[in-house]
């Protein structure tokens, strides 16, 4: 088992000859709930598609348990993305029945029909929805899409679940059973879990370590309590205390 999960080192990322996130060192465990937070444009989103090998930086390395991501043909990309399971905050539904959304990593993953079966049936029980599994996906409510698209990432058994602002426009309760998901997922399923949100009372209910960035660079990596209660960087404090104006 390596030591981390993720290490990136000397990570920068540019648009257009911009740049929009500058990282020197970041080391994730495995096994952890990490929330990533930060103002708009901040590069929150950016950092998760780069996590996610979905977009390679101008330099530097995103290694991934001991393997160089940048290094590596292809074939293997492919194989260390399948690692990985992505959440947005509006998660594409195709038209058909939910049953079927859940299904369909498996397939592209050629799995066998009868584990096909059996991992599906056994995501939509852990986000307790079974019961909807003939229901079309299209016609969810906000709160059930969210609970879909996570069966549908839990049945995949990913190492790492990246969720990009998941709860946002839910309403109370749907948030509240969201966290509790996230929570077990990694509880039950040791899933390392990276959250992307603009909720800071989230953060706090749900992970165990928070990364702040702002302006493209990392500003503070410390656990959960210790960013609320006595952060190191004053950016942090004014971000925390909602002092900061941006
Ligand atoms: N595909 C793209 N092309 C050009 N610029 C981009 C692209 N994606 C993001 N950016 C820019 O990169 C910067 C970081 O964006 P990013 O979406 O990562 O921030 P964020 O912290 O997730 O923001 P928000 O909280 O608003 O979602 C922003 O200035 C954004 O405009």
């Amino acid at each position: 088992m390596p030591e981390f999960l993720y290490e990136i080192e000397d990570l920068v990322k540019k648009y257009d000859g911009r740049t929009v996130l500058e990282i020197d060192d970041l080391k994730l465990e495995g096994n952890k709930i990490y929330a990533i937070l930060g103002p708009n444009g901040s590069g929150k989103s950016t950092l998760l598609r780069i996590l996610n090998l979905l977009e390679e930086p101008a330099s530097g390395r995103v290694i991934f348990r001991n393997i160089d991501t940048g290094r590596v043909g292809e074939g293997v990309r492919l194989k260390l993305r399948r690692q990985m399971c992505m959440v947005f905050q509006h998660p594409y539904m195709f038209n058909t029945s939910v049953y079927n959304n859940v299904v369909y990593g498996l397939k592209l993953r050629g799995l066998p029909a009868a584990e096909i079966r059996e991992r599906a049936e056994e995501a939509l029980s852990f986000v307790g929805l079974k019961e909807l599994s003939r229901r079309s996906a299209v016609r969810l409510s906000g709160g059930e899409t969210q609970r879909v698209a996570l069966a549908r990432a839990i049945a995949i058994r990913p190492r790492v679940l990246l969720l990009d602002e998941p709860t946002a426009n839910l309403d109370p309760d749907s948030v509240a059973l969201i966290e509790e998901l996230i929570r077990k997922v990694h509880d039950e399923l040791q899933t390392t879990v990276l959250l992307v949100t603009h909720n800071l009372f989230q953060a706090r209910r749900v992970a165990e370590e928070v990364l702040l960035l702002y302006q493209g660079r990392l500003v503070e990596k410390a656990p959960v309590e210790e960013i609320f209660n006595c952060p190191r960087s004053e950016l942090t404090k004014q971000f925390v205390t909602g002092k900061m104006i941006y």
